[in-house]
């Protein structure tokens, strides 16, 4: 089933791309760097890289922003808060929040494509509190009990 999902490109930003899937049966948009011309990313920084567009989208979805693995594996540039989620109520400028972790300075030029933005389906869910919660084998054991 299709879905709409609104998009509108903010003041200033005509000449940047919209979203774009760059194959037929791709996960995510890609998205497209807002910056002024150019900003350099030093070594272990973060900055927060405007992307010239907000949306509105259905209830019963996000957004996820994922980093490109091209970016990640070449450059070491990632996002920070990886997926980053994006509301289904939020209007505002969609925005990427990138680190490099790389050991060179990495130049972000305006209209490259950074990461890219995977809708996903968000159940509807209520917490229900309880005194005792149902059993099972694993019970409380986590973080590598069943070995490395
Ligand atoms: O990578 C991201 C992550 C978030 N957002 C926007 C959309 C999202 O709906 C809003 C809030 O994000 P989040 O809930 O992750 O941040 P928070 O620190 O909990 O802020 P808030 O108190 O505004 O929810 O910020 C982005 O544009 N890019
Ligand atoms: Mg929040």
């Amino acid at each position: 089933m299709l879905t709409y999902v609104e998009i509108n490109r903010l003041e200033g930003n005509e000449d940047i791309e919209l979203p774009r899937k760059m194959s037929e049966l791709a996960s995510g948009f890609d998205l497209y760097a807002a910056v002024q011309e150019e900003l350099v990313l030093e070594p272990g920084k973060r900055c927060l890289v405007p992307t010239g567009f907000a949306i509105a989208m259905p209830a019963g979805l996000e957004a996820q922003i994922r980093p490109r693995s091209g970016l990640a594996l070449k450059h070491g540039i990632t996002c920070l808060n990886t997926p980053g989620t994006i509301d289904a109520d939020y209007r505002g400028e969609i925005k990427v929040l990138l680190i490099n972790l790389g050991e060179e300075p990495f130049t972000i030029t305006r209209n490259e494509r950074i990461a890219q933005m995977v809708f996903q389906a968000v159940p509807e869910v209520e917490l229900k509190q309880v005194d005792q919660l149902s059993e099972t084998v694993r019970g409380a054991g986590g973080f590598g009990h069943t070995g490395r």
